[in-house]
């Protein structure tokens, strides 16, 4: 079974063996996340090249050898040579994550199809059986949690906040916080304001 978390790696080293297609794809996600990201590959994609002129991935232009992966917290094998792929993992300590782009069941980690919304971040993975299914249900979920999710996570999160520094009530904090997340309030229009007076009148029960 996997265990599924949303993982930091803002400024963390990441190690990607490979570079086509599938490498491609990875690295840009590493990037999302603020990785820093070295690519080891004698050769590049279009996409890695441009990448790596402008200097958000630093290319090592070689073939896989064991010292590539000192330093990285997470690793992808993305070549199209299985025994490399394979040869990744063995070099890997124990402590490092590694992805093998051909070998789900050896891998420590699978990289899930994902619908980011904002602060929202909907991941869907089938546990390898079809990552093609994965992206099928993402399309799904896009038409589901339309554009309008990205200001409304922002508007939860301040008011959250807000909530959180005021009432001192448990139950009130509950009782409003629950309430945001009614689907009224995924509107932009005029919650601010309703909030605020459901806020007030929070504040003047926990007063009397
Ligand atoms: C979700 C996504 C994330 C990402 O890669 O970023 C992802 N694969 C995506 C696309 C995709 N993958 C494949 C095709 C070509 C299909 C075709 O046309 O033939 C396409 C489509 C394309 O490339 O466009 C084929 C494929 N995939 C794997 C193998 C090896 C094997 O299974 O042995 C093979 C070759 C054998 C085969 O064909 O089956 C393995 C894995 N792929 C996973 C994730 C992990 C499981 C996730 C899950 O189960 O949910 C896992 C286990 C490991 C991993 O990579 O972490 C991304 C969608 C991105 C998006 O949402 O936009
Ligand atoms: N996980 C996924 O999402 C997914 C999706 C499709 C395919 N795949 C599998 O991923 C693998 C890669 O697919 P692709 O389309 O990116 O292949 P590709 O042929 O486009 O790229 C392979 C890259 O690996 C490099 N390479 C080969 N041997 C190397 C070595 N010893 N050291 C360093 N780099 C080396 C090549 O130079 C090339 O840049 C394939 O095995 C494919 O079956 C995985």
């Amino acid at each position: 079974m996997l265990y599924s978390m949303n993982l930091k790696i803002s400024g963390r080293e990441a190690v990607v063996v490979g570079g086509g297609r599938v490498a491609q794809r990875k690295v840009q996600g590493l990037l999302y996340a603020k990785a820093r990201v070295t690519v080891i590959s004698p050769d590049l994609t279009d996409g890695l090249l441009g990448l790596a002129e402008t200097g958000q991935i630093i290319w090592k232009p070689k073939h896989f050898s064991g010292e590539d992966l000192e330093g990285a917290l997470i690793i992808i094998a993305a070549t199209n040579d299985r025994g490399t792929n394979l040869s990744v993992k063995k070099y890997a300590a124990a402590t490092q994550l590694v992805n093998i782009a051909d070998d789900p069941e050896e891998s420590d980690f699978q990289v899930p199809s994902v619908v980011k919304r904002g602060k929202l971040n909907i991941a869907v993975s089938t546990s390898g059986a079809s990552p093609i299914l994965a992206k099928k249900i993402c399309v799904q979920l896009e038409q589901m949690f339309d554009q309008q999710y990205e200001s409304y996570l922002d508007f939860l999160a301040s008011s959250r906040k807000e909530i959180k520094a005021t009432v001192k009530d448990e139950g009130a904090k509950r009782k409003l916080l629950r309430e945001l997340a009614n689907e009224s309030f995924l509107v932009a229009d005029q919650r601010e304001e309703r909030f605020h007076r459901l806020l007030e009148e929070a504040v003047r029960e926990e007063g009397r």
